[in-house]
């Protein structure tokens, strides 16, 4: 699969360590690319590089073999946009406002404004000045796809809204992945991208510290058993089995499981367990190394 979105070598110096130093991220088409990072890592730095806002000290980005930079009216043609801080034309109405990003995209058949403005539960009679967050975050979601482009780039796209339509908007982007669009959004919510996204790069400082392949991970992904047994003597033999405990707690166990699960039941099987609590670890637990001290 060729890719579609290079991000080669690119650095934007801030000074005091601050901005992006040779970042590296290839997307290839159809892929949902995930971008994960704590506030201040270089999310929002180099999707500006990316859609041509701004040029990298060094390096170069592409979309579709164009360069980022001096091709940015050319790529935009065909490329869904949605900025972290959205600026809005705040007299006009929920309406005026789609109408006018229709016209200037010079789109013709709006059913995909239509279509996304009822998913989204959208009202759009009022005025954008007075519209909370989540209603202008709706507003930019459905201006960043109402032109059906293959290549969207979507920077935080959930901030604002309630956990129901950020569920909603997990659905549009897997049926977006099925008509083959390729997608690269910065999140800061786990779950959206652990549902969402086939692979995911994580910056910190300014640099790529992993790039993960989103199956692999959940195959690495921990089970935890809480396990209760009946009487203190059976813990006592029950910690001596050669099983993972990770705590023990008088007669409460908790036991970390990866992988095939078969034979930890058969060994539960001979012990009189008084109560069993399951827990699959998160994409957070997984990823929180990352974010806070060493990696
Ligand atoms: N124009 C600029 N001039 C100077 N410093 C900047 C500029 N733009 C960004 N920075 C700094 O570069 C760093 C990266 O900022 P960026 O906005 O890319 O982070 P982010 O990952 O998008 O963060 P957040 O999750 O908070 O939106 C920050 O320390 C920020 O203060």
């Amino acid at each position: 699969m060729s890719n579609i979105i290079e991000i080669k070598n690119i650095s934007k110096d801030y000074g005091n360590s601050k901005g992006i130093f040779n970042v590296n991220i290839s997307v290839k088409k159809g892929e949902v690319f995930g971008f994960l990072g704590p506030n201040g890592a270089g999310k929002t730095t180099t999707i500006r590089n990316l859609m041509g806002f701004t040029r990298p000290d060094e390096g170069h980005c592409s979309i579709n073999g164009l360069d980022c930079y001096h091709n940015a009216e050319k790529i935009q043609e065909n490329l869904g946009y949605l900025a972290g801080e959205i600026v809005f034309l705040e007299d006009l109405t929920g309406k005026q406002m789609l109408e006018f990003i229709a016209s200037m995209k010079g789109i013709k058949d709006k059913s995909k404004m239509y279509e996304l403005m009822e998913l989204f539960e959208l009202d759009p009679k009022g005025k954008v000045k007075k519209m909370s967050k989540g209603m202008k975050q709706k507003i930019g979601i459905i201006c960043a796809f109402m032109n059906d482009p293959e290549v969207i780039i979507l920077d935080e796209p959930t901030s604002g809204l309630d956990p129901l339509m950020q569920n909603k908007f997990v659905d549009l982007i897997l049926e977006e992945k099925k008509k083959g669009k390729t997608i690269f959004m910065s999140s800061h919510i786990f779950e959206e991208i652990e549902k969402t996204c086939d692979r995911t790069a994580i910056i910190k400082d300014g640099k790529i510290v992993a790039v993960e392949d989103m199956e692999d991970l959940r195959a690495k992904k921990s089970k935890f058993y809480i396990v209760t047994l009946s009487s203190i003597e059976e813990t006592d033999r029950f910690v001596k089995e050669n099983v993972n405990i990770i705590e023990r707690d008088n007669r409460k166990v908790k036991v970390g499981v990866r992988g095939e699960v078969l034979p930890f039941i058969e060994l539960l099987s001979s012990y009189k367990v008084k109560d069993l609590d399951i827990q699959t670890q998160t994409l957070e637990e997984l990823f929180l190394h990352f974010y806070g001290g060493e990696k």
